[in-house]
């Protein structure tokens, strides 16, 4: 299984992190995220395969990240539609389109079908107050109880603890996404969390 460190604010840290060879360094470049980053900044983590996480952002601004961060994808985190994925898509065929879904209850996983020929990838988080990022783990029980023709990231108040559970999990994910448990601080992570978490998922 992969995994993705979402969420590295500082570009030290991240650079630190980076060391530990996740596969994918997640970059926050929504200014309503207390993880936001600048393109400059992201510019510096030296990853090759950075996600950018965007909230409603308009497809100029995501192009131009994007193009100027050489990011591996596009992590659409808000209420983007399936024509706005598509259009993303259009503009740069190479970049992979993640569209965030917020999960709480299995109703949510509806809107999944229709957004199937949109994109490469789906993720599956915890609905919070925030739009990611809560630290909430949600009822992966609901997993096995859903069709998803797409390999998809799974996300939510993940660290090893949490992973328990994976082997109860029927499709597993492509993906495990993990961000505010690995904390010090805000946009910080900690280095033995994170690389015991890297080493778990690398070996399931
Ligand atoms: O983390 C944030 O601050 C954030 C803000 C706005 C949109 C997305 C955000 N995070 C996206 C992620 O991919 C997180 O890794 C995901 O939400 C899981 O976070 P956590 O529950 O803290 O592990």
């Amino acid at each position: 299984m992969k995994v993705k460190i979402c969420g590295l604010a500082h570009v030290t840290n991240a650079n630190e992190i980076a060391q530990l060879n996740p596969d994918f360094i997640g970059c926050i470049f929504s200014s309503a995220s207390k993880r936001f980053i600048t393109l400059e900044q992201a510019k510096q983590i030296n990853h090759p395969q950075k996600i950018g996480v965007f909230v409603n952002q308009s497809i100029a601004e995501i192009v131009n990240i994007a193009t100027n961060c050489s990011l591996y994808g596009a992590q659409l985190h808000g209420s983007e539609s399936v024509a706005f994925c598509l259009a993303l898509k259009q503009q740069i065929p190479l970049l992979k389109i993640i569209k965030a879904f917020s999960i709480a209850q299995l109703a949510d996983f509806d809107a999944i079908e229709d957004y199937e020929n949109a994109v490469d990838y789906f993720l599956f988080d915890t609905k919070g107050k925030d739009f990611g990022g809560n630290g909430i783990v949600f009822n992966w029980e609901m997993l096995n109880q859903i069709t998803c023709n797409k390999p998809y990231f799974l996300a939510g108040g993940i660290d090893v603890a949490a992973l328990s559970q994976i082997n109860n999990l029927q499709n597993k994910p492509f993906v495990i996404d993990a961000n505010s448990k690995l904390e010090d601080a805000i946009g910080i992570k900690n280095n033995n969390k994170t690389k015991q978490l890297i080493t778990y998922v690398q070996s399931i």
